[in-house]
This record gives structure tokens, sequence and C-alpha cells, in this order.
């Protein structure tokens, strides 16, 4: 597989990190690899499956697919799973040479409905910064680190032209989003989010940390807004999630020079 990414060339023998948040996650993209195996009967991955135990996290080596890291729930936690993964596989001399994170999420309305797809073009961070008497401050306007990372754009393209995927900000929350006023008061500082989650600001950090692109998709399985349990759409996201990651194998191989 050769990938031609704006950070540098992703070569044929680069492998892909792919970070859930949870099991059910990582095991909704390991159903797009049929070539890896049949799933157990008793057990949750393709047959071909090796699992290696990391600090903190098992990582799922499907050997034909990607590599797949049910990372945790959160940005602090997917972000020190995810690096340990990127760590591992950098001492080990066999680096990635991308890194998704996948998941379900949930959708800014009427921008992304449940059901939908959404692939990042920009990881946004929502609520790291500081409170103040005039409104938020985000981290960047206190003099720290970053707020946003950007996926190769050629990517993004490929991933939203052979999935169907919307294509915006996915913001990522410590506090999932339980009132209407909330979520509008993020839309006006984002105008461009359809989705959020918990995990892709956190997965972003580490990928960068190791110079390795990033991309985020998420399957909308409830909208963003007032709490309604009633409206989760969690197997249907799942099946989303199997059905974008079965397209984009051939995706990823049709990415093209930038
Ligand atoms: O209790 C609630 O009201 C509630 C509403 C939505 C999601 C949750 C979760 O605990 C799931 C967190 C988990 O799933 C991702 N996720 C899914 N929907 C959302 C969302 O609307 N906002 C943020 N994250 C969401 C998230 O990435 C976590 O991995 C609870």
């Amino acid at each position: 597989m050769v990938v031609q990414a704006e950070e540098g060339l992703i070569t044929a023998s680069a492998r892909i990190l792919v970070a859930t948040a949870v099991p059910a996650e990582r095991d909704a993209v390991a159903r797009a690899f049929p070539t890896a195996g049949r799933l157990p009967s008793a057990g949750r991955f393709p047959t071909a499956a090796r699992e290696v135990r990391l600090p903190g996290a098992l990582l799922c080596r499907t050997g034909a697919g990607p590599d797949l890291l049910a990372a945790g729930v959160g940005p602090a936690l997917a972000a020190a799973s995810t690096a340990g993964a990127l760590t591992a596989a950098g001492l080990q001399g066999d680096r990635y040479g991308l890194v998704v994170c996948a998941g379900i999420g949930g959708g800014f309305q009427p921008g992304a409905p449940v059901g939908s797809l959404v692939v990042a073009d920009a990881i946004t961070v929502a609520d790291l910064g500081a409170e103040t008497a005039d409104g938020f401050l985000p981290v960047t306007e206190l003099g720290f680190g970053t707020i946003t990372h950007r996926p190769p754009a050629s990517a993004v393209r490929a991933v939203a032209e052979a999935t169907g995927a919307r294509t915006g900000t996915v913001l990522t929350v410590s506090t999932v989003t339980g009132t209407a006023d909330r979520a509008a008061t993020l839309l006006e500082r984002h105008p461009g989010a359809l989705a959020e989650g918990m995990e892709g600001f956190g997965v972003a950090e580490a990928a960068a940390a190791h110079g390795v692109p990033v991309l985020e998709i998420r399957a909308v399985s409830n909208p963003v807004g007032p709490r309604d349990r009633a409206a989760w759409r969690i197997g249907d996201a799942l099946a989303a999630l199997t059905e974008a990651f079965g397209k984009l194998a051939p995706a990823l191989e049709s990415w093209k020079p930038v």
C-alpha cells in the first residue's frame, strides 16, 4: 500500500493502527476484514489475529488488516494507550504509517443525522482552556499547546469518496453534551463541527508526538443535544462503522500524491 500524504510518504510496508474507545467498536472494525479470518465462536477477534499485551491496553494484530486497539474512553486514556502502541511499534522498528481514531459519536443536527458517517478534516478539543467572566478561552490563548490537529486532506477526501462520509470538524469533549444550550454554544464556537466524541484529540496528540498522520471517523449513534437515551442507535452506528471500514482498504490504496 502506497499512500502520499502531506506529511510524507507512507510506504507499502506502512502499517495502520485503528484506535477505538471500547471493544465493541474495535470488534465492529474487525468484522470489516474477513481476509483476516472468521470470528471464532468463543472469541472476539478474527482467527488470524494475535493479541499483544501493552501497558494499559491490549493490541489486536489482525495480520491482513490494520492493528486494532481498544484504547479506552476519554482523551487522556486514549492518548496514553495510543502512545504506548506507537512507542512499542517504534521500539520494534516497525512504525505505523497512519493512525485512525474510529468509533461512534454524537452528530450535530442537521449536518450529521443519526446513522451517518463523519470523517474529520479537523480534530479539535472543545473544552481545553479556561472559563473567564468574558467566556471560554482555549488553551492556545493561554499560551499553551494546540487545540486542533488536521488530518491529511488527501486522505480525508479518499475516505469521504469511498464511504460517503460527511467531512467536517469532529470535536473532542471530556463531558458528553447533554443540553441544547451547550450544543448551540459549541456550534457557535466551532461552526464547522459535525460530530463530537471523547477520544479523537487524545489519539491525535499521541500520533503527532510520533510524527504519524491521523484520521478520525465517527459513525453517528445519537444527536448532540438534550439527553435522550431512547434516541441512541448504537447497533446501527456499529454496523455503519463495519461498512465504512469494508470500503476503506481500497480507498487507502487509491490515495493519490498531493
Ligand atoms: O449518558 C449519556 O447521556 C451519554 C450520551 C452519549 C454518549 C454517552 C457515552 O457514555 C458514550 C461515550 C463513548 O461514545 C462516544 N460517544 C458517543 N456519543 C457521543 C456523544 O454524543 N458525545 C461524545 N461522545 C460520544 C465517545 O467517544 C465515548 O467513547 C453517554
